[in-house]
């Protein structure tokens, strides 16, 4: 069994899985903690451990883009539980090529290592499809993967919330939305519907914008703010909750 991590810039989240399991994404516990909670990662641990009694874990992947100290408070929150302790992390990374898929980022290195894990994952879920995959997290990357398994390039915008809050925040007159308002389409007669509507257009106008210009037969919808943006799309879709996390759990599969 293998413990796989993704740390975005919003919240970690977490699964143990049998990394030789046919299906992709069958977790066999997972979690999700924002960053002010990041302490409470050790006992979820260990709970899940308890829990999953005669099964040991043998490795850890981990995609991290939220910065060095994340990385640190991991590394030393894996150390404190029992089972995990003696373990290292392989730092996932993004690389030239890896688990079938080709990075065609100018400096591959400079790529977020969550979107290569991302592309990775979609490219496993559809493999010989043209594929945009779109990571509605902190920030929205909306990438495009070849039928081949060559990840193109791709956007990087202001995800959901940070478009909505950025409005709130510089402007003397528009309000902070509340993350689970109801959802506008089109033109909206109130002033927070009408920032919900832009925010939303945005995002899913970037990501219908992609799909036409990649040629794409297949849309890949995933991360936090994914559910609202989902069905605002008009385009056929597939949301799947973390797709960062099935590409981990490909890479961790071709190993
Ligand atoms: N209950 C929630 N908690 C946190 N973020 C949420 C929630 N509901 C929606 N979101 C949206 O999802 C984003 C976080 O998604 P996530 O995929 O975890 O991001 P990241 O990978 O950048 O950490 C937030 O920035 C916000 O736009
Ligand atoms: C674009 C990102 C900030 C997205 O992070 P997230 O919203 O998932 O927390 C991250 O993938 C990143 O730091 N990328 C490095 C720059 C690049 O991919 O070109
Ligand atoms: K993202």
């Amino acid at each position: 069994m293998k413990l796989l991590i993704d740390a975005g810039n919003t919240r970690i989240k977490w699964a143990l899985v049998d990394e030789t399991a046919a299906t992709l994404g069958a977790w066999l516990a997972s979690g999700a903690v924002m960053h002010a909670d990041a302490a409470r990662l050790g006992g979820d641990w260990q709970a899940a451990l308890s829990a999953l009694p005669g099964r040991s874990v043998h490795g850890v992947l981990a995609a991290n883009v939220a910065g060095a100290g994340v990385r640190d408070n991991l590394e030393r929150m894996l150390a404190a539980v029992p089972g995990l302790s003696a373990l290292t992390i392989e730092w996932f990374a993004s690389v030239p090529e890896r688990a079938g898929l080709r990075n065609g980022y100018r400096n591959p290195g400079q790529l977020g290592c969550d979107r290569f894990a991302a592309a990775i994952g979609a490219h496993a879920l559809a493999p010989g499809r043209p594929i945009i995959v779109a990571n509605c997290g902190t920030a929205t990357t909306i990438d495009a993967v070849t039928a081949d398994g060559i990840f193109l390039g791709g956007m990087i915008l202001p995800g959901l919330g940070l478009m909505a809050t950025s409005l709130a925040r510089n402007t003397a007159q528009l309000p902070q939305i509340a993350q689970d308002a109801a959802l506008p389409a089109g033109f909206a007669d109130n002033t927070d519907d009408a920032i919900l509507s832009g925010c939303l257009a945005a995002q899913a106008g970037a990501i219908e914008r992609a799909f036409t210009l990649h040629g794409a037969s297949e849309c890949i919808i995933s991360g936090g703010a994914a559910p609202y943006i989902a069905h605002t799309l008009a385009l056929p879709h597939r949301h799947i909750e973390n797709i960062v996390m099935i590409g981990l759990h490909a890479t961790a599969r071709s190993a």
